[in-house]
């Protein structure tokens, strides 16, 4: 039977799994594999399977914000899914990382509400430490720009209303960048068996999305072809050494 909102037979899901939250990257990242087919298009879900470099995987949109985003990825664990990267984009929180930069994410910080509704608040939100090496590597191997390796933290809000958001908090502790769904990802995850990590390209200063948020530009669009790469490359590497451990 179909998976009820992703709309896809779990038989069709290999092991391994690329998220992202735009149904046109899921394409795009599509494009680069063999024998890519797509399988369903349902809400903002958009499930793509293919081949790099000898993986098989699938490439799934989970839309914008963690309770969407929980569905899909809650939904690729029951068809299976073993181990899972979100290539994302993020806010920056320092400018040792501007516009353009890359950053793996070690951890998040649960600052969004879906999570406080799966586990008990001190619970982790944590990467996988295989997942984040390999996508820290591949990205160090392009090059072409700033790649850093830390905390990010995981917002409900993008634009901001009468309160204050506590970026700065957080950018004193050392967070990197902000964003709207690893955390769901990471919890999740541990919940559920799988593997996870996740790599962003950042798109500009977090602190000013309300005027200026423009993730279209050619530098940040440079970031996500890098990440993209580096992420397949991370699959890639991750499932031949799970082939050469069995
Ligand atoms: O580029 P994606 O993967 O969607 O990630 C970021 O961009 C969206 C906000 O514009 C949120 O989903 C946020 O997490
Ligand atoms: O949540 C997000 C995503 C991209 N850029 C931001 O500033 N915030």
């Amino acid at each position: 039977m179909k998976l009820p909102i992703l709309r896809v037979e779990p038989a069709d899901i290999p092991d391994y799994a690329l998220v992202c939250g735009d149904p046109f990257r899921a394409e795009k990242i599509a494009g680069k594999l063999e024998d890519a087919r797509e399988l369903a298009f349902a809400r903002e879900y958009r499930t793509f399977v293919g081949k790099y470099n000898g993986a098989r995987l699938a490439v799934v949109s989970h839309g914008v914000g963690s309770p969407g985003a929980a569905v899909c990825f809650e939904e690729l664990a029951r068809a299976g899914v073993r181990t899972v990267i979100r290539v994302g984009t993020a806010g920056s929180l320092t400018p040792e990382y501007p516009a353009g930069s890359l950053i793996v994410s070690t951890a998040a910080v649960r600052e969004e509400g879906l999570t406080k509704q799966l586990v008990p608040p001190g619970f982790p939100a944590v990467a996988d430490s295989a997942v984040t090496e390999a996508l820290y590597r591949e990205a160090v191997a392009l090059g072409g720009g700033p790649v850093g390796k830390g905390i990010t933290a995981t917002f409900d809000a993008f634009f901001t209303g009468v309160v204050d958001l506590p970026h700065d908090a957080y950018a004193k502790a050392g967070v990197l960048a902000v964003e709207m769904e690893i955390a769901a990802l990471y919890v999740i995850a541990s919940l559920r068996g799988m593997r996870a990590g996740a790599i962003v390209a950042l798109d500009g200063d977090a602190d000013t999305v309300d005027e200026a948020y423009d993730p279209h530009r050619n530098i940040v669009a440079e970031a996500v072809e890098r990440e993209i790469e580096a992420a397949l490359r991370a699959i890639a590497s991750l499932a031949a050494a799970d082939a050469a451990a069995e």
